[in-house]
């Protein structure tokens, strides 16, 4: 395995995956590019998770050194073909609560490597089933948590997920942003094609 990886950029303000990364024991700094969000309505949720994680990586070519690779991420819910992202406002974080309460959904994960000009793309799913939520449990978390940064607008490392998630199926970091599995896997491969 190689443990040891060139200077990474990780082009994330989520704090949860700078987290994950730093306990991968990879060394990182984090650059931050402004990137449209938006996709073509006619692709698949794990395709959007995909796509946007691309476009953070391309938004990065021209101003990278050599041995330099960047990771990125998004993060999607989905549910019933739907895609839920972040909540506008508490009674957006409401609905998609609602919607999701009592089901069983997927969180997708994009990632994207930019290594030597090219582009390194994957995501990785896990399937998550919530209880039902009552409205006051609903609101209260909304009102405590506000969860205005988070897919779906709800963080499985917080109360929520302990008080409505029954089980998951896949990996639970990749839930929390960050496929880190995957990404190890992922990382040896593009270190040893090279
Ligand atoms: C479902 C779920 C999402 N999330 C978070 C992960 C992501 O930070 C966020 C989804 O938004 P993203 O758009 O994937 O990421 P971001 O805007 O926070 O950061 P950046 O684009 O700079 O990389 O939701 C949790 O923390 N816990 C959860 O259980």
């Amino acid at each position: 395995m190689i443990t040891t990886f060139p200077p990474v950029i990780l082009a994330s303000k989520s704090p949860r995956r700078q987290e994950l990364l730093q306990q991968m024991g990879i060394d990182f700094r984090v650059v931050l590019k402004d990137v449209d969000e938006s996709f073509p309505a006619f692709l698949q949720p794990a395709e959007v998770a995909v796509y946007i994680a691309r476009k953070k990586a391309e938004a990065f070519d021209d101003s990278l050194q050599e041995n330099e690779i960047v990771i990125t991420a998004d993060t999607i819910v989905t549910i019933d073909g739907l895609i839920l992202g972040k909540p506008e406002d508490e009674q957006d974080a409401f609905r998609i609560l609602s919607l999701l309460s009592g089901k069983t959904h997927e969180v997708i994960t994009g990632v994207a490597f930019l290594y030597k000009h090219k582009i390194h793309a994957f995501y990785d799913s896990t399937t998550v089933y919530f209880r039902g939520l009552s409205d006051e449990d609903k609101w209260f978390y909304i009102r405590n948590f506000k969860p205005f940064d988070k897919a779906g607008a709800y963080g499985i490392q917080e109360w929520i997920g302990h008080a409505a998630i029954e089980k998951i199926e896949g990996s639970y970091n990749n839930v929390v942003g960050l496929p880190t599995f995957r990404v190890y896997q992922e990382l040896q491969k593009i270190l040893a094609d090279k």
